[in-house]
């Protein structure tokens, strides 16, 4: 689905991401890890058309889409979830999701009930305000206005970050449908061990924006963890 190769990217004239080579294969949960400040959102953004790459290759389903700007890939259909969520707090819920079906790829008019069925939450608070929800609750609308724009590659920037277990657990759940009953590509950038093996296929560890270990999640091994991941 993905093929990234060779990335390389620059904040200024510090060097971020080095030689990145990664695949998101269709139909899977792919987890990227990596300790902080190592390039999991830079190469989150790099794949949006947020930030501008220096070179490589990004390959998705089989287009060179490195070169589009970020205006163009949306009609690509790549859903993002960016850390910190981003949902509009002044705008009702009903509103937000309403921001998402304006980029829907099939030029639906109205919020799919899908969505509701996935977060009843959303349907509860939909004449509410996005800024008067909860934490996980956010979370939720944030991936539900991703979700309305039907994509076909979602990126969720750490989802399960400071939200209740109960949250996170429907998360969770709304990964696993997605991936094994829609098969919709994920790629997870997680930091939290039990939810990447919980709901991931595949791994990716990034050290100092380069790729150090990946393979299928159950590869994901001590010595790795210790080694790359343990602060
Ligand atoms: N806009 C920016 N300008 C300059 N440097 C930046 C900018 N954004 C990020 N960086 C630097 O680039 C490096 C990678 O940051 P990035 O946010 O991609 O890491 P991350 O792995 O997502 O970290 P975290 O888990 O903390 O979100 C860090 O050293 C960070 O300080």
């Amino acid at each position: 689905m993905i093929q990234i190769d060779k990335l390389n990217q620059f904040y200024g004239q510090s060097h971020t991401l080095w030689n990145l080579t990664l695949e998101i294969k269709k139909g899977r949960c792919t987890c990227l890890m990596g300790r902080n400040g190592v390039g999991k959102t830079t190469l989150s953004k790099a794949i949006m058309g947020l930030l501008p790459i220096q070179s490589g290759e990004l390959i998705y389903d089989g287009k060179d889409i490195s070169k589009l700007s970020a205006h163009n890939r949306a009609g690509i259909a790549i859903g993002y979830v960016p850390q910190g969520r981003e949902i509009f707090s002044q705008l009702t819920v009903k509103e937000n999701l309403e921001i998402g079906v304006l980029s829907n790829r099939n030029k639906i008019k109205q919020v799919p009930e899908k969505i509701y069925d996935l977060f009843p939450v959303l349907k509860d608070m939909a004449n509410r305000k996005g800024g008067d929800l909860s934490g996980g609750q956010q979370q939720q609308l944030a991936i539900g206005r991703a979700l309305c724009i039907d994509p076909k590659f979602l990126i969720l920037d750490e989802p399960s970050e400071g939200i209740q277990p109960n949250i996170v657990a429907q998360i969770g759940d709304v990964i696993d449908y997605l991936t094994k009953e829609e098969e919709m590509t994920v790629m997870l950038v997680e930091q939290k061990l039990p939810f990447a093996r919980k709901h991931g296929d595949d791994f990716y560890v990034i050290d100092r924006g380069a790729v150090v270990a990946n393979g299928e999640i159950s590869q994901l091994s001590d010595e790795i963890v210790k080694q790359h991941l343990s602060v």
